[in-house]
């Protein structure tokens, strides 16, 4: 029942409905329980007038017919309410685990991976849905059913059969609580299972290719196999204890049914009751089997409801800071577009080393910062922590309030659609005379000319049609057209030719303006001559002019001469 708890925000934001729901059921029931007594009084005024007339009959009917009608209608109606009110709710976790997910660093997608997530977006979201539609169902109808069954029986035609009718329900209950714990434990690891199933298959299928290229497809095929097996023997242990529900409810009806012949035709017998009691016992009985399986139901729903919930929760309660520009508090000087400043150096989760070295870094407008250091310096983790990509728990980075920053990764993000789709991703009101602007910057627009489709050519996912060096400068153009004050470009020139990346370097110096600024990582040390200022990552952290960092005899000294772009 906690379920219902952890819910109740939703159910208190829907009360109406839930009231309209639980009235519905409650006059439902209601008018389902008095046929019965109807039918009792017809029989035993039958046994004791033998030729009853139609006249006498038809208002019985009637009102049978309208009862009937009633129910019908009343119960479409909650079932309507109830199964919307899921949906909504289903709608609107989707929407906050989405959203949640949108605002989280790349840590965070590492740590969960692409099938997990997409295993809670799907069958965990789907799984609370049920809960709070067919669990309420279970248990609102189950309850007043049930109840109302009991006073009927008690208050109507005998309060000691009634009691023989209970007895058996405590070891339904015991049952049914210790079925409901198992579920809650083999349901975590089912879907757990289901969460790796996914997360194998969706590498496989994205790295077919490669795949197949290297010969691993059969030795993926089994890891994908083992992850499948896994899943088949906990969804089997799952369904070893749902099949067990039905079963012990049923054996519980049927030892009521049994006392109440038993002690029933002993009370008809001594006279304490009529045939016509007796036979209106028995069919009210009929009506304690539902509410007994739906109680099984109850159970089994919200033991997986809950093990869902628990894990959307896991993954909405994770936390990230919020970043610098977002609260509003920026003590930044005028001038400066961001700060960063780790006196510690930055460390990465479960690593001994550092990443980088002390460092205090600071961008201006107009500024372009070129970065560079040998393989594994740091240069990509500075980027992602000028993103709020990364976590540091020394004083965080500031970007200047409202600083827009477009970033292009060395993995590069590009969908299935147009051309013109993947470039208007972060402008969809762009004008077509924007767009080929970016893409002249970004050296790309005669290419794309040339297609015969030219921006309407449709790519495939992960941007499959084009060179890798069409993919990097579409995705500086993307990066160029978002308008952003601040452009972080993390080594994403290493497929160009070295005239390609000259005019590039010429063409994002005239767009920076004295508006802008740019961060360029790039292993390309020739094209760093061109930046304003070069952050040299080693534990002295050199950041100097092209010329002044030559008469340091740095590493970039040593190294410039060898990579001329
Ligand atoms: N997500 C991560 N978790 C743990 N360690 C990481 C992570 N990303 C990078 N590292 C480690 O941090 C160090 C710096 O990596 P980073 O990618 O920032 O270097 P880089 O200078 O950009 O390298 P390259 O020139 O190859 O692109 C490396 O030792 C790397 O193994």
């Amino acid at each position: 029942m906690a379920f219902f708890l952890e819910v109740g925000w939703f159910i208190r934001q829907h009360k109406w409905r839930y009231l309209t729901i639980v009235l519905a059921i409650i006059t439902a029931s209601i008018c389902s329980l008095l046929p019965p007594l109807m039918i009792a009084k017809l029989v035993d005024k039958v046994a004791l007038q033998q030729n009853l007339g139609w006249a006498e009959l038809w208002p019985t009917l009637a009102q049978l017919l309208l009862l009937a009608f009633a129910t019908y209608g009343l119960r479409y109606l909650w079932r309507l309410c109830l199964f919307s009110s899921a949906l909504e709710l289903e709608r609107q976790l989707l929407l906050k685990l989405y959203g949640h997910c949108c605002n989280m660093p790349a840590a965070f997608f590492r740590r969960h991976g692409t099938g997990k997530l997409l295993n809670h977006l799907n069958a965990d979201i789907n799984l609370v849905s049920q809960g709070v539609g067919n669990g309420v169902i279970f248990m609102v109808d189950a309850f007043v059913m049930s109840t109302l069954v009991v006073i009927v029986l008690a208050t109507q035609l005998n309060a000691l059969l009634t009691v023989c009718v209970l007895l058996p329900l405590p070891i339904m209950a015991w049952a049914l609580k210790r079925y409901g714990k198992q579920m809650h434990d083999v349901s975590h690891q089912s879907q757990q299972a289901l969460g790796n199933y996914y997360q194998n298959i969706e590498h496989t299928l994205s790295g077919m290719q490669v795949l197949k290229s290297h010969g691993y497809t059969q030795s993926q095929q089994a890891k994908v196999t083992a992850s499948l097996e896994t899943l088949t023997h906990a969804n089997i242990a799952q369904s070893k204890i749902e099949a067990k529900y039905e079963p012990t409810t049923s054996l519980v009806a049927a030892a009521s049914f049994l006392l109440t012949l038993a002690v029933g035709s002993v009370l008809v017998r001594q006279g304490h009751m009529s045939l016509g009691e007796l036979l209106a016992f028995n069919l009210y009985l009929g009506y304690l089997i539902w509410p007994m399986n739906a109680f099984g139901f109850l159970f089994n729903t919200l033991a997986l409801a809950s093990v869902s919930l628990q894990r959307v929760n896991h993954v909405l309660n994770e936390k990230w800071p919020v970043a610098a520009n977002d609260d509003g508090d920026v003590s930044m000087p005028e001038a400066d577009l961001l700060e960063i400043h780790l006196p510690q150096g930055f460390k990465h989760e479960n690593r001994d080393t550092n990443a980088l070295h002390p460092l205090l870094f600071t961008l201006s407008k107009g500024q372009f910062q070129g970065i560079v250091g040998p393989i594994g310096s740091g240069k990509s983790s500075l980027l992602q922590l000028l993103l709020g990509q990364l976590k540091t728990e020394q004083q965080p980075c500031y970007l200047h309030a409202n600083a827009k920053v477009a970033y292009v990764p060395q993995e590069l993000a590009l969908f299935s659609g147009s051309l013109k789709d993947n470039l208007t991703l972060a402008k969809q009101d762009a004008t077509m005379a924007e767009i080929r602007q970016a893409c002249q910057l970004a050296c790309i627009d005669q290419d794309i000319q040339l297609l015969p489709m030219g921006y309407n050519t449709l790519l495939t996912e992960s941007g499959h049609g084009l060179s890798g060096g069409q993919k990097q400068r579409l995705s500086i153009a993307r990066a160029i057209l978002s308008d952003a004050e601040v452009l972080l470009l993390d080594d994403c020139f290493s497929a160009l030719d070295a005239l390609t990346c000259r005019q590039l370097m010429v063409n994002l110096k005239c767009w920076l303006n004295d508006e802008r600024a740019i961060v360029l990582t790039s292993s390309r040390l020739g094209l760093m001559r061109h930046c304003d200022s070069i952050l040299e990552l080693s534990e002295r952290n050199h950041n100097l002019p092209h010329d002044a960092l030559m008469a340091q005899g740095t590493w970039y000294s040593l190294h410039v001469g060898d990579k001329e772009a």
